[in-house]
């Protein structure tokens, strides 16, 4: 067993020790990942203030592991040691028989946190057997021994080890802390980044205040102010991309519809089937211009009787009949007259004789036997009468408009678009005005970006100047905006950890929000905030975008375009997703990454190529310009921490 002891006891660090139990591992036969990724775990941090102070490996052996636990607990006195392997129910699998051995008490507690936290990804983890306990004062923790299944467990229960550790080793100063910040926090946060992702039932966090609608003075101004108790852990748990979007997707409702004019719905979305009251073509329609003759007649001379234009009809004296051996001259788009099977176009005939004045045509040469129905559009043959040509839901672009026409609706049933309310907030934000930039302060992009952004996809918003950092000033902005009667309110900033950011406590307190989730496994985009309130009688959604004008950019593509779209009733609100291959290798990020890329065709390659815009930097506007897609690139792992150039990966068209 290899031990690194080199830096045990040195500082006030919680010291962790990784054991990982196997047989196939401790010969050679296999690799041991899972020791690995763990060790990795911790030194990124995962237990806040921890250490790698020791790792080994044993064998599947009672005596073995109980000798080994025993070394670091009682020489090496390590405070957390984490073992990985042999919690199953195979002959060998003896790992919770040892450290029942070894501990004096059982934490029971945190056995029933992983396993039911696993239950919800996976019924087999009924098949584990955690055993987690004290000796003197090392926590003993046994995660299963797979790679996946070690780094889930050990995110279950990241967040509470260190309180645990604390009480074990009775510090006092330490636990004060750690009680005040549990007193501050709403619902204890148990996961940390990847936490559960097999359910998406987070309770939406409500505070207990009623709103405070009329108050001069912002009901959250207290609770921010008080900076020292703030939780110094978001107390909100992580969650998926796809769970922030079922969440924010379950909300959307469209609104009662309207009737427009068909010139001015462009851009809306049907509230109802679009269906045929007239065929089209309305009559059988010639597809050339020629001569409408008799199939049956086949090729050679013919006389020609009359003619026949497009919009000419029965009244007009142009209603002929054919008979046989004649033909009619036709143009395209003409009803093809009655008697005639088949158009002849006229680069297929000569013209045999005319009248003398050359002003008419009297005999053609058909050169070629026509065949029955040739460059005929049959009635109907475009669009049948009774045809469902647009179904509900279908959103009017200049093609779908044009349909609507083609079948004689002037006004159409549609869904009223929701308003859009952007709001940046910060004390350093300054509008781009031509004002020369104040000390300390920053030009806004997030209100213009998201404004333009909105705007391509034809949807109406407001913007006011944007708030400043304090409950009273962002608690005014958000009701004049809410006041203006907006559907979604899309702000940008304070969404994070900072003692400025104060969106979701103001939310909370002086509009009686819930906050549905606050921290997305996203990069860019972590802090990404969705909240609902009723407002006036009304439900308004909010979006609070990060700061950052990457991850505002990113995640109003992600979130904030879809929402729209579903509100406006589109079926196909989501974005279209390609899959595109990689031109260079791109080492990947620990959250997965919404990675901003250019397109490029090659006639030799099957797929579009993906370059990436350069440094991902969530400050860099300078990486959304000109992508795009976004890479949906997958979180990095010990064994693929990069994609290599020539690997296919899905893409979000932006
Ligand atoms: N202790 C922690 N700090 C931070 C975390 C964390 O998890 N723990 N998350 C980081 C991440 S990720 C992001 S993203 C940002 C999000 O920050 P906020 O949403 O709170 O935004 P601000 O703090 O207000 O601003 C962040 C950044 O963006 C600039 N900004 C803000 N508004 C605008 C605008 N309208 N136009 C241009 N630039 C803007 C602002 O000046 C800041 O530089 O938090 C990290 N911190
Ligand atoms: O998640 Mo933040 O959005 O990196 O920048
Ligand atoms: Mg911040």
């Amino acid at each position: 067993m290899s031990v690194d002891s080199s830096s045990m006891f040195v500082d006030d660090r919680i010291t962790v020790g990784i054991l990982t139990i196997s047989d196939r591992c401790s010969s050679g036969e296999a690799t041991d990942f899972s020791g690995q990724n763990l060790a990795q775990l911790i030194e990124e941090g995962i237990i806040p203030n921890a250490k790698l102070a020791a790792s080994g490996c044993v064998a599947d052996d009672q005596r073995n592991i109980i000798e080994a636990l025993e070394h670091w607990c009682d020489h090496l006195r390590l405070n957390l040691i984490l073992t990985t392997g042999g919690t199953g129910v195979a002959p060998r699998d003896v790992t919770p028989e040892a450290v029942r051995a070894v501990i004096q008490k059982e934490v029971t507690g945190l056995s029933f946190l992983m396993t039911s936290s696993s239950l919800k990804s996976t019924q087999f983890a009924a098949l584990s057997r955690p055993v987690c306990g004290i000796r003197d004062t090392s926590l003993i923790v046994t995660l299963p021994g797979s790679q996946k299944g070690s780094e889930e467990c050990l995110r279950f229960v990241a967040s509470v080890l260190p309180h645990a550790l604390d009480l074990i080793s009775n510090r006092t100063s330490k636990l004060n802390t750690t009680h005040q910040a549990l007193q501050s926090t709403p619902v204890v946060k148990l996961e940390n980044d990847a936490a559960d992702f097999g359910s998406c039932e987070q309770q939406p966090l409500k505070h207990h205040h009623r709103a405070h609608d009329h108050h001069d003075c912002s009901a959250s101004k207290a609770q921010v102010e008080d900076i020292c108790s703030r939780p110094r852990k978001s107390p909100y748990k992580m969650i998926t991309v796809d769970q922030a979007q079922e969440i924010i997707f379950k909300m959307a409702s469209t609104k009662n519809p309207v009737n427009l004019p068909l010139n001015q719905a462009h851009g809306f979305v049907l509230s109802e089937d679009v269906v045929s009251k007239y065929p089209l073509p309305p009559f059988p329609a010639s597809v050339k211009d020629g001569y409408a003759v008799i199939a049956a007649d086949g090729a050679g001379v013919r006389r020609v009787v009359s003619a026949v234009a497009a919009g000419d009809h029965a009244e007009l004296g142009t209603d002929a009949v054919l008979a046989r051996g004649d033909c009619i001259r036709i143009n395209t788009g003409a009803p093809v007259p009655r008697g005639a099977d088949a158009v002849v176009q006229v680069e297929d005939t000569e013209l045999l004789k005319s009248s003398e004045d050359g002003g008419v045509e009297l005999e053609v040469k058909i050169l070629k036997a026509p065949k029955e129905g040739q460059d005929i559009r049959p009635l109907g043959c475009d669009i049948a009468l009774g045809e469902l040509v647009l179904p509900k839901g279908t959103y009017l672009g200049p093609a779908e408009i044009g349909l609507a026409a083609s079948v004689g609706l002037a006004n159409v049933m549609v869904f009223p678009k929701p308003l859009v309310g952007v709001l940046s907030t910060g004390n350093e934000v300054q509008a781009a005005d031509g004002r020369p930039l104040a000390r300390g302060c920053i030009f806004d992009s997030n209100s213009p970006t998201l404004v333009s952004l909105l705007r391509l996809h034809h949807y109406n918003c407001i913007t006011c100047h944007s708030a400043k950092d304090t409950p009273d000033d962002l608690k005014n902005s958000i009701s004049s905006m809410l006041d203006q009667d907006v559907d979604i309110l899309v702000t940008s900033g304070g969404v994070s950890m900072g003692d400025k950011d104060i969106l979701r406590p103001v939310l909370q307190a002086d509009f009686d929000a819930t906050i549905h989730f606050a921290q997305v496994l996203m990069k860019p985009g972590k802090p990404t905030t969705f909240a609902s309130m009723s407002y006036k009688g009304r439900r308004r959604l909010v979006l609070g975008l990060p700061g950052n004008p990457v991850s505002a950019t990113v995640t109003a593509n992600l979130y904030l375009i879809p929402l729209c779209r579903a509100i406006s009733g589109r079926a196909d609100f989501m974005y279209t997703q390609l899959k595109v291959k990689l031109e260079h290798s791109i080492s990947l990020d620990h959250r997965p990454e919404y990675h901003r890329a250019v397109l490029s065709f090659s006639p030799s390659c099957d797929l579009p190529l993906a370059r990436s815009t350069g440094s991902q930097l969530s400050s860099r506007l300078l990486s959304m310009a000109n992508a795009r897609v976004l890479l949906v690139l997958p979180p990095r792992s010990p064994v693929q921490p990069s994609l290599q150039a020539g690997e296919i990966v899905t893409a979000i068209l932006l």
